[in-house]
């Protein structure tokens, strides 16, 4: 791994939450990758609200009860994990570190908890499980293309690379408004690609029949050298390159396509109504994964964590798993999360935070002081398990004033 930044310097003492990660990468990333990184979509009123609602939830603390040996560990679509921690996918990693999505994943090995990778990844699906020795649990995230033959053959390399579930992203017909990506016309730094599309090393064994695979995945590679140089429709680079590129046509019904072509398990990631985690249900999904895309999609949207327990208590009596990500940023977050009925959490910000912080090994510290604090927080509240974390631990603001059961 390269190690070409050091750790903090002397004036930037040591981080000792997350929040110190985020000031420290704020002051090292250039404007236009830190307005990238930070941003939220048009007023940023659910990126607030996404931290805030957290805060809302107040903690129903047990005590005398043993918590010298709390159980951190349980399963993730039947692997087992560590802790109930995910790490989200997030886009073009080696803009924060060179170590990139490679560290990321490392860190997320060496942690024993699966990690997510985007399909707009700055490493290739192949060149991160090399580099990880085929070993670690990573997941792939799934960007759909108008040209379906590109999309099969993320996902035949994906499979091929042992990566072990899709990751369907459902918020992103098209992008998020954004302002700074406006502000600062953000694209792709020179001397990084979009590695999911350079073309691959071996010729691909496509039966994709009807589409005209070689031009399309050619377009999509050469805007990506580019830097997805294009800002003709006067926004980010990106947003002109969704918008061309990606299929704004997916339907539910798309899924069982996706199911045609693979045996991965399907993750949904984006539902935030019971409604549409019910259609993910007909889809056979096989988890359902609540997130607001860290408000960088639809502003104007709940908090994740005040819509989780509609998701959940729609898969009731299902063996869907539901993850939540959006805004965690403490032990406690987790524990909340946990109380109103999610498998799993995930982060995406942190991670790029402790990736801009020390590469690899500032992952590895992120991931620490999580695990840290979740256990932490367990012990002070008398949460044994973090698989049986009860309702009753926490007190939702939508809770109706406590009335004695006893
Ligand atoms: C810089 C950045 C890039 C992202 N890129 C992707 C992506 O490529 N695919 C995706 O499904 N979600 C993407 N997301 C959303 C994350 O997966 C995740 O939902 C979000 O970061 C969670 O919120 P948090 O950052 O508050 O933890 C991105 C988020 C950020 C901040
Ligand atoms: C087209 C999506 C780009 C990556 C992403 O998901 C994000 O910036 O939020």
């Amino acid at each position: 791994m390269s190690m070409s930044r050091s750790k903090a310097s002397a004036e930037e003492s040591v981080p000792v939450n997350l929040d110190d990660f985020e000031r420290i990468a704020d002051k090292r990333l250039t404007k236009a990758v830190h307005g990238y990184y930070s941003s939220g979509a048009n007023d940023e009123v659910s990126l607030r609200e996404n931290r805030v609602a957290f805060e809302r939830i107040r903690l129903r603390p047990r005590f005398l009860i043993d918590v010298d040996n709390i159980q951190l560990q349980t399963s993730i679509l039947g692997y087992n994990v560590s802790m109930p921690l995910i790490v989200s996918p997030t886009a073009m990693q080696k803009m924060a570190h060179p170590d990139g999505e490679t560290g990321v994943a490392i860190a997320c090995k060496e942690m024993g908890i699966p990690m997510t990778l985007s399909t707009l990844a700055t490493t290739s699906v192949t060149d991160v499980s090399a580099n990880c020795g085929g070993e670690g649990l990573r997941f792939f995230q799934l960007y759909t293309f108008r040209d379906r033959g590109i999309t099969y053959d993320l996902v035949k390399r994906a499979e091929a690379a042992g990566f072990k579930a899709l990751v369907l992203t459902v918020d992103t017909p098209t992008l998020g408004r954004r302002n700074a990506d406006i502000r600062n016309q953000f694209s792709l730094p020179t001397g990084l690609s979009l590695a999911n599309f350079e073309a691959p090393k071996a010729k691909s064994t496509l039966g994709s029949e009807g589409t005209n695979l070689s031009d399309a995945r050619e377009a999509v590679r050469i805007a990506a050298k580019q830097g997805m140089a294009d800002h003709s429709d006067s926004r980010s680079a990106l947003s002109a390159y969704t918008t061309k590129f990606f299929d704004a046509s997916l339907t539910w019904d798309s899924i069982k396509w996706l199911k045609s072509i693979t045996n991965l398990p399907i993750v949904v990631k984006g539902v935030m109504t019971a409604e549409d985690a019910i259609l993910a249900k007909e889809q056979g999904v096989a988890a359902v994964w609540v997130s607001n895309h860290g408000a960088r999609q639809l502003d104007g949207v709940d908090a994740t964590i005040d819509v989780l327990e509609e998701v959940v208590d729609a898969l009731r009596g299902t063996s869907i798993e539901v993850y939540l990500d959006g805004g965690i940023r403490r032990g406690t977050d987790i524990l909340k999360a946990l109380a109103l009925g999610a498998r799993a959490v995930a982060f995406g910000r942190p991670a790029l935070w402790g990736l801009t912080y020390n590469g690899k090994e500032g992952v590895s510290q992120v991931l620490q002081m999580m695990k840290d604090e979740l256990s932490l927080a367990m012990k002070l509240s008398g949460a044994t398990n973090v698989s049986s974390v009860p309702r009753d631990l926490i007190r939702m603001p939508y809770d109706a004033p406590y009335k004695s059961k006893l």
